[in-house]
């Protein structure tokens, strides 16, 4: 899993630099001379700076599985005041306990616009989850619809990393090891503890102020890794070159900024004297990343049958056993399908895992209507599902030419525990009510 160094740096249609690689030993200085060469903790750092190591695995997990980075900062992290406990808004923790598990299909419509200024962090709004996250198993999922960026404040979450899938919006993340920009059809991954400041960047095409709106699956579990790929061979999926990890960027800002620390599911806050944003150069592979899902090379069936979505897998969280993950993240990408003699949209399935599905842009080929951008499905464990009547009438009836799915983008988030609920998303107004309904009229054909 680990490359080589990475110091080859490369511009993007959006100006910012990166390292590319997924599990490197990736380095960056923004000043040279700013990384100490040889060792991790000289005596006295170069420039004035202060070393800090930052991990996330225990140090002693096998080498292929761990996780630190070195930060060359001008104040360590250690400088700050107490946190004192914050308003956490709508965002919530495992474990979940107010709502009953609802073995029911669900669905529900895009969240709601912000009545007021809405930050990144303000916007999060919990849907559900499992696990604990001071046992660190498990993971949640959230939603977030925001019309301001961040502004003197920094958001870093101890209980988990955070896998963001921007829907509407491009989004610039600024985090202590650089700069990220993710636009709808990209995500972001932030590693456990990564401190980061979310902008809006992108105007509304009628030139309103941005907003953005879009995904997070917050894992508690094992850090996302690269899926195996057994018999795919050396290549495929998600290609871990196209990975790109930021360059170092500080800021030197010597005035108030909140630091905002999600710990055991609630939320503290400190107010700083400088922005913890200083890192000035750092080395290692504790980093964030950023990941265009139009580079998924999608592998697929090219003689019968729709194969388990498992085949689409960009980045797996594992459990203690193999091959049952805490959480996976799976695209559905356009790609071709020529399956003869085969129902080609996926089929009627009770899953023991847990599906949790979202729609970045188009529509989703297992479901006529109803499953709209921004919104979200959810498939609890072992809970009937597949096409709706529709779509099943339709396929059933196709004439089976090579036919190129390309008019959306879905994804989902699969668990392999049950997901409850938070009262705000069983609640909610903009969940849809009679879901059930689009399998209803699926006709009886049996003959003898
Ligand atoms: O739409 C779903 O329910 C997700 C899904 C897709 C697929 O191709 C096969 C199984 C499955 O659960
Ligand atoms: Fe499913």
């Amino acid at each position: 899993m680990a490359g080589t160094g990475n110091e080859q740096a490369r511009k993007t249609a959006e100006g910012l630099a990166y390292q590319t690689g997924f599990g490197n030993e990736h380095s960056s200085e923004a000043v040279p001379g700013a990384l100490p060469v040889g060792r991790n903790s000289p005596q006295r750092a170069p420039l004035g700076l202060y070393a800090e190591q930052l991990s996330g695995s225990a140090f002693t997990e096998p080498r292929a599985h761990n996780l630190r980075s070195w930060l060359y900062r001008i104040r360590p992290s250690a400088a700050h005041p107490p946190f004192v406990r914050a308003e956490r808004h709508a965002l919530r923790s495992a474990p979940f306990t107010d709502c009953t598990p609802d073995p029911n299909r669900l669905r529900w419509n895009p969240l709601p616009e912000p009545s007021g200024p809405t930050d990144f962090l303000d916007g999060l709004w919990t849907l559900g989850g499992n696990g604990d996250a001071t046992q660190r198993t498990g993971m949640a999922v959230h939603l977030y619809y925001a019309n301001t960026s961040m502004e003197r404040r920094v958001f870093g979450n101890a209980d988990g990393e955070l896998l963001i899938v921007p829907e509407r919006g491009g989004l610039l993340l600024r985090t202590e090891l650089g700069l990220l920009h993710a636009a709808p059809g990209e995500v972001a991954l932030i590693p456990r503890g990564v401190r980061f400041r979310v902008e809006l960047l992108d105007a509304a095409s009628d030139g309103q102020s941005p907003t953005a709106r879009g995904y997070v699956c917050e894992n508690y579990g094992r850090p996302f890794q690269l899926p195996d790929l057994g018999p795919i061979g050396a290549n495929g999926l998600a290609n871990a070159r196209d990975f790109r990890a930021p360059v170092a960027a500080y800021e030197d800002v010597e005035s108030p900024v909140e630091v905002v620390n999600k710990f055991c599911g609630h939320l503290w806050t400190a107010t700083y004297d400088h922005s913890p944003l200083d890192v000035v150069a750092w080395h290692g592979n504790h980093v964030p990343y950023v990941y265009d899902l139009r580079r998924f090379n999608v592998i697929g069936s090219i003689s019968y049958d729709h194969p388990d979505p498992s085949i689409f897998t960009v980045l797996t969280s594992p459990s203690d056993t193999p091959g049952l993950a805490g959480v996976d993240f799976v695209a559905f990408a356009p790609r071709w399908l020529v399956g003869e003699d085969t129902f080609r949209p996926p089929y009627f399935h009770r899953n023991v895992m847990t599906e949790y599905m979202g729609l970045i842009e188009g529509a989703y080929d297992a479901k006529a209507e109803g499953f709209v951008p921004g919104g979200g499905s959810l498939h609890n464990m072992m809970s009937a599902h597949g096409p709706d009547r529709e779509t099943f009438d339709r396929a059933s009836a196709a004439e089976l030419r090579p036919q190129k799915i390309d008019d959306g983008l879905a994804f989902m988030f699969e668990t392999r525990w049950p997901l409850t609920l938070t009262e705000q998303a069983r609640d909610a107004g903009h969940l849809q009510r009679g879901y059930d309904d689009v399998w209803q009229g699926l006709q009886r054909h049996f003959r003898l």
